[in-house]
C-alpha cells in the first residue's frame, strides 16, 4: 500500500459517487479523493456510476455479485486502479474500455457470459492476474497469445477441449487453471513451455456437469521443465508416463480420483517421490507383470477349506484327515503361472481372528465364502443365511469393495447334485436380490429424510447414499453361479483355478523386477525352517541388498539410502498385497515385519484368552508365580481386564516369542487398541476382557434420573441384530487415551466406562433394546449411548463431538460397510424424565440450517437448538478467544493471513490492518468470526496437522 493508509469504502460511499454523478461540476470532497479500497460486492447495481474516477486514489474495485454488463467510460482515468473485480456479473462481452488500462494488474471476470475476447486486450499490458473462469468459452480466446506478460490465467469452468500452440507466445505464463473443462487429451500444446511452474487439469467432482476427462499423458510432459504443481484429479487417467520421474521441479501432483493401473494405486498412495522411484526402479531392472493375490478362505468350521487350499496349491486332491483341523489360519503359496503367486489364508473356525481383522484381509484379495453343500439342506431356511449369507453380510460389512464369490464342497458325496446346486444358486439370487432392494429403498428414504427444513442432503447423508450405491454395486458383482467342487474327485477344481487365475489376471501390475524377485524371497520366509517368529527391518535390508542394481554401489553416499527406501517401497507393497503385516507409520513397529499371520492370531488367542481355567494353569506352571500371586493375576484379568507385562509374558511362553517380539507385540496390541498401557502398574487394560457388571455405587454418582441442575446430551447409535465385534471396546481405549490427562476418575465394567472430567461427566454404554417395531414383530437394536452431564453446554459438546468421531472413525477403520442409525436424544425429554423421549435424527442435525429452536415431537414444544445442535464455530472461538491469541505463533499467523488473502476472504484492508497491528492474532480472531464457514474449513485443514492439532480442539466444538 506504498506509504498510503488504506481507506476502505461500502455502500455508502456508492451512494455519495451517485450523488455526484448528478452534479458533474460540483468539487469532489476530500474524503472521496482518499478512498483506495472501493467494496461494492453485493449491492444491487446495474451500473457503476460515472463519477467512479472521483476517486483518484482507487487502486482495488471490487464490485463482485451484481448485475453489471458494462463500465462506465469515466474508468479509465483512474490511472492507479490495479485490481478489478467483476465476477458474477452480466458481462456479455469484454469491456472494452478496460484495454487501454496499462496499470490494471489484476482482473477477474468469473463467472460472467463472455464467449470471445477482443484483440484490444493485448493493450493491458500490466496485467498480471486474469479469471475468466465458468463464462461460456468454448475455443481459447487467441486475443491472449499476444499477453506475454500475463503470470496466472484461470479459465476453469469452461468448455475448452484444446489449447493452440500458440500458447507458447504466453512466455510470461506460471499458473494456469483448466479444470473442469471438456479435455479428453491431456492438451500436447502445454508440452513445450518450460515457464509453466502449476498446471490444474483435475476437476471440481460433482459440482458441474461438464469434467475433463484426461485418460493419457503424453511422455512429452517432461518437456515441461519448470512445472512444480500438476492437478489432474478426477480424470480418467490409467497410466502416468514412467518419464514423470525425470520432471525434477515437479513437487506436487494431484491425481486421486483416477482409475490408476501404473503406478499401482498403493504406490500412488505414499505420493510422488514413491512414485518416482516406482518408475526409476521399473526402468533399472526390468518391468515384469506380476501378480500376487490374497485368497481368503471362510466359512464355517469343516466346510472343507483346508483340503480345497491344499488341493488347490498341489494340484491333486489333498484332504485332510479330521485330526487335521486347522487352529487359526494356514498359509500357503500357489504359483499357479509365471508371476501370479496366490497367497492363500485358510482361516481355521474359531473366532479370534476377527480381532483386528481388516489387518489380516487386504482390500485388494479375494474372499471364498465356503461351505459343505453335503451338510446344506436347501429345504432348511436357516441352512442359506448360516452358511452363506451371514458370511457375506460380514465381510461385506468388514471390508467392504472385496472381491467374494461362493464356493460348495463335498460334491462327491451329493446324490441330486444338479437340483440342490439350481436351489442354493437360486437362494444366493434371492439374497444379493434382496440386498439390491434394500440398498435402493435405504437410498430412497435418505434421500425423501430431510425433515422439510433442509434444503440440500446433509454431507453425512450423502456419504451414507455412496456407501450404500457401492454397496449394491458390490453386492451386484458376487459371481451368480456358485463352484461347486471336489477336493477328493478334484471336480469344478479346474473352473475355480481358472476363475482364480482370471481375477489375478485382472489385477495384474508392471511392477520392478526387483521388487518382484526381494518380495516372493521375503514371503519365502514364511515357510522356511527358521523358528524366528516375525522378521527385524536390518534382516529384511540385508535380503533386498542382493537385488539392489549394481549401478547403486558406485553411488557410496546414497546407497543406504536407496535400499532403506526400497525396503519401504517393497514392504508397502507386501502390506498392500496381505502377504505381510507391516506399519511403516509406527516409530517402533516399523522395525518389526510380522510375515506369519498364523503367528500373530496365536498371541492375540494367547492373551484374549476367555477360558479361566487355561489361563490359570498357564501362569501356574512350575517356575511361573506362586498359586496366590497367580489367583490374583487371573482375577484383574478377568474381572478388571488388567494384564501385567509378566502375565503377558508367561501366557505367551508356549508360543517361543523374543523378549522384542513380546514388545513388538504389545506395541501391536497397542496400536490396534485392543488395550491401553496403564503406567504405574506396568500394565495393559483390555476392555474386551471385562466380565465386571456396573458397580452399584454409580448409581450415586450417575444417578438415573437426570437432576434439575444438570443437562444431559446423549448421542445413540443403534446397530440391528448385532453390536458389530470390537467397535466398543476399542471406542473405550481411544476415549481413554483422549481423556487420560483431563481425568479426574474413571471407572469401566462389562458394557460401559464413567468418567469424571473437569467439567462434565461422561457415561459410555451399550446395551441390547427390543425395538417394538410392529405390534407383533418386535427386533433387537445393539445401542451404543455416548451420554454427557454438566451445566455448561460449550464444555460439554465438545466432549460429545469427540466421542462421536471417534466412533465414526472405528466403524470406518473397522466395520466401513456396517449399517446404523445415529441419533441425538431429546435433553428436554431427559428432563422431563419420559420413558420415550424424542430421537433427533444426527444427520439432520448436521445440516447446513440451523434454526433458533427445534419442535421435540414427543412433548409438542420448541426447545432451544443449542440442546441439539453442537455451537456455531464462532461462538466456539469467541470462548477460546484468549488462548487461542496465546497459542497461534507468529509465523503461523503470518501465514494464514497470507492464505486468506489469497483465497479472498481477507481483503487487503483486512490483510493490512492484521499485519500493521501490535495485537495481529486478537485483530486477526476478531475479523475471522465475521467470515463464511469457508474461513472455518480452511483454517480446521491448516490445524489438523499433528504439530497444531491442540489449536483445532480450541476452534471446533
Ligand atoms: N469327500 C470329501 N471330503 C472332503 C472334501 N473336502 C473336505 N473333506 C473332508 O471334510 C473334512 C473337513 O475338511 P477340512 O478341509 O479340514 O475343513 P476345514 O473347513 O478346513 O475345517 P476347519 O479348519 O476346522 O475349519 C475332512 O475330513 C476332509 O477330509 C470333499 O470335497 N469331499
Amino acid at each position: 500500500m506504498a506509504g498510503r493508509e488504506l481507506v476502505e469504502v461500502g455502500k455508502k460511499g456508492l451512494d455519495l459517487l451517485y450523488e455526484l454523478e448528478k452534479s458533474p461540476q460540483s468539487e469532489t470532497p476530500n474524503i472521496v479523493k482518499d478512498w483506495n479500497y472501493l467494496h461494492f460486492n453485493d449491492a444491487h447495481i446495474d451500473s457503476l456510476p460515472e463519477s467512479i474516477d472521483r476517486c483518484i486514489h482507487a487502486r482495488v474495485i471490487e464490485t463482485a455479485c451484481n448485475r453489471l454488463s458494462c463500465l462506465p467510460q469515466s474508468i479509465f482515468n483512474m490511472p492507479q486502479l490495479t485490481k478489478l473485480d467483476l465476477s458474477l456479473n452480466a458481462f456479455n462481452s469484454f469491456p472494452i474500455v478496460l484495454s487501454g488500462m496499462t496499470k490494471l494488474q489484476s482482473l477477474n471476470l468469473s463467472y460472467n457470459h463472455l464467449s470471445e475476447l477482443p484483440m484490444q486486450i493485448s493493450g493491458m499490458t500490466g496485467l498480471k492476474d486474469f479469471n475468466i473462469g465458468f463464462n461460456n468459452f468454448t475455443t481459447f480466446p487467441t486475443a491472449l497469445f499476444n499477453m506475454s506478460k500475463l503470470e496466472t490465467l484461470t479459465i476453469t469452468g469452461n468448455m475448452l477441449s484444446n489449447i493452440p500452440v500458440e500458447i507458447k507466445d504466453m512466455t510470461g505464463l506460471r499458473k494456469f487453471f483448466l479444470f473442469c473443462n471438456c479435455f479428453t487429451m491431456f492438451p500436447i500444446a502445454l508440452c513445450g513451455m518450460g515457464s509453466l511452474k502449476e498446471l490444474y487439469l483435475g476437476n471440481l467432482k460433482g459440482l458441474y456437469v461438464h469434467h475433463n476427462h484426461i485418460s493419457y499423458i503424453p511422455a512429452d510432459i517432461v518437456s515441461m521443465t519448470g512445472l512444480e504443481s500438476l492437478d489432474l484429479e478426477s480424470n480418467n487417467v490409467t497410466h502416468l508416463p514412467p518419464q514423470i520421474r525425470n520432471m525434477k521441479s515437479l513437487v506436487e501432483l494431484n491425481v486421486r480420483g483416477n482409475p490408476l493401473v501404473q503406478p499401482p494405486e498403493h504406490i500412488v498412495d505414499r505420493g510422488l517421490d514413491a512414485i518416482k522411484r516406482y518408475f526409476e526402479a521399473l526402468t533399472t531392472t526390468g518391468a515384469i507383470l506380476s501378480s500376487r493375490i490374497q485368497v481368503n478362505l471362510l466359512g464355517e468350521t469343516v466346510a472343507g477349506k483346508t483340503s480345497l487350499s491344499r488341493t488347490l496349491q498341489r494340484g491333486t486332491s489333498t484332504l485332510t484327515i479330521l485330526a487335521d483341523r486347522t487352529r487359526v489360519v494356514e498359509q500357503m503359496t500357489w504359483n499357479s503361472h509365471q508371476d501370479i503367486v496366490f497367497n492363500i489364508n485358510d482361516f481355521g473356525g474359531h473366532d479370534v481372528y476377527k480381532i483386528g481383522h481388516p489387518i489380516f484381509i487386504s482390500k485388494h484379495g479375494l474372499v471364498l465364502i465356503t461351505f459343505d453343500l453335503l451338510k446344506y439342506d436347501p429345504g432348511n431356511k436357516k441352512h442359506y443365511q448360516f452358511y452363506i449369507g451371514n458370511w457375506i453380510e460380514k465381510v461385506q460389512a468388514k471390508v467392504p469393495g472385496v472381491k467374494m464369490a461362493v464356493v460348495g464342497t463335498h460334491v462327491d458325496k451329493v446324490e441330486d447334485l444338479d437340483s440342490k446346486c439350481d436351489k442354493v444358486e437360486k437362494q444366493l439370487r434371492d439374497h444379493k436380490q434382496k440386498q439390491q432392494d434394500w440398498c435402493k429403498s435405504q437410498i430412497k428414504k435418505i434421500e425423501g429424510n430431510t425433515d422439510g427444513t433442509q434444503t440440500s442432503i446433509p454431507p453425512a447423508y450423502a456419504d451414507k447414499i455412496s456407501k450404500l450405491m457401492a454397496l449394491k454395486e458390490q453386492v451386484k458383482n458376487i459371481p451368480d453361479s456358485i463352484f461347486w467342487v471336489s477336493s477328493k474327485t478334484m471336480k469344478g477344481i479346474k473352473e475355480l483355478q481358472d476363475f482364480l487365475v482370471t481375477v489375478a489376471k485382472d489385477h495384474a501390475v508392471q511392477l520392478p523386477k526387483m521388487w518382484v524377485e526381494a518380495a516372493s524371497n521375503i514371503c519365502n520366509k514364511k515357510y522356511d525352517d527358521s523358528p524366528c517368529n516375525t522378521l527385524e527391518l536390518d534382516e529384511v535390508q540385508k535380503l533386498i541388498k542382493q537385488y539392489a542394481p549394481a549401478s547403486w554401489s558406485q553411488e557410496v553416499e546414497t546407497y543406504n539410502k536407496k535400499v532403506h527406501l526400497a525396503t519401504n517401497d517393497i514392504l508397502n507393497f507386501l502390506a498392500d498385497c496381505g502377504d505381510i503385516i507391516w506399519f511403516d507409520s509406527s516409530p517402533s513397529l516399523k522395525k518389526v515385519v510380522f510375515h506369519k499371520q498364523e503367528v500373530l492370531v496365536n498371541v492375540l488367542k494367547a492373551v484374549l484368552n476367555h477360558d479361566k481355567a487355561d489361563v490359570l494353569s498357564k501362569l501356574l506352571k512350575p517356575m511361573n508365580m506362586p498359586r496366590l500371586e497367580a489367583e490374583d493375576t487371573q482375577d484383574k484379568i478377568f474381572n478388571r481386564g488388567i494384564i501385567s507385562k509378566k502375565a503377558m509374558e508367561l501366557l505367551c511362553e508356549p508360543l517361543c516369542l523374543s523378549s522384542t517380539e513380546v514388545t513388538s507385540m504389545e506395541k501391536l496390541m497397542q496400536k490396534l487398541e485392543l488395550c491401553y498401557q496403564v503406567q504405574e502398574e506396568q500394565s495393559f487394560h483390555f476392555p474386551c476382557l471385562l466380565t465386571q457388571e456396573r458397580q452399584s455405587e454409580l448409581d450415586e454418582k450417575w444417578p438415573s434420573k437426570v437432576s434439575s441442575d444438570t443437562t444431559q446430551l446423549a448421542l445413540e447409535i443403534h446397530f440391528p441384530f448385532q453390536c458389530p465385534e470390537g467397535i466398543y471396546e476399542k471406542l473405550s481405549v481411544r476415549l481413554h487415551n483422549f481423556l487420560e490427562h483431563t481425568l479426574t476418575e474413571h471407572i469401566d465394567w462389562k458394557d460401559g466406562v464413567y468418567a469424571q472430567l473437569q467439567s462434565c461427566q461422561m457415561q459410555l454404554s451399550r446395551e441390547e433394546r427390543h425395538q417394538q417395531r410392529e405390534m407383533a414383530n418386535s427386533t433387537t437394536d445393539w445401542v451404543i449411548t455416548i451420554a454427557i452431564r454438566g451445566s455448561d453446554l460449550l464444555e460439554m459438546w465438545p466432549v460429545l463431538s469427540r466421542a462421536h468421531d471417534y466412533l465414526m472413525a472405528i466403524i470406518e477403520e473397522d466395520w466401513p460397510g456396517v449399517s446404523y442409525g445415529k441419533y441425538l436424544v431429546c435433553p428436554h425429554c431427559t428432563s422431563e424424565d419420559r420413558e420415550e423421549p424424542t430421537r433427533f435424527k444426527k444427520e439432520i442435525l448436521e445440516g447446513v440450517n440451523r434454526p433458533t429452536n427445534v419442535l421435540c415431537k414427543n412433548t409438542g414444544r420448541y426447545i432451544s437448538a443449542d440442546l441439539v445442535y453442537p455451537p456455531h464455530w464462532k461462538q466456539v472461538v469467541n470462548k477460546n478467544k484468549d488462548v487461542l491469541r496465546q497459542k497461534i505463533t507468529e509465523p503461523d499467523l503470518h501465514y494464514l493471513n497470507n492464505l486468506f488473502f489469497q483465497e479472498g476472504i481477507f481483503s487487503d484492508y483486512e490483510y493490512e490492518w492484521i499485519k500493521e497491528s501490535p495485537e495481529k492474532t486478537a485483530v486477526f480472531l476478531d475479523f475471522l468470526t465475521t467470515k463464511s464457514d469457508k474461513a472455518f474449513d480452511i483454517l480446521c485443514q491448516f490445524f489438523v496437522e499433528p504439530e497444531r492439532y491442540k489449536l483445532l480442539e480450541l476452534i471446533k466444538y
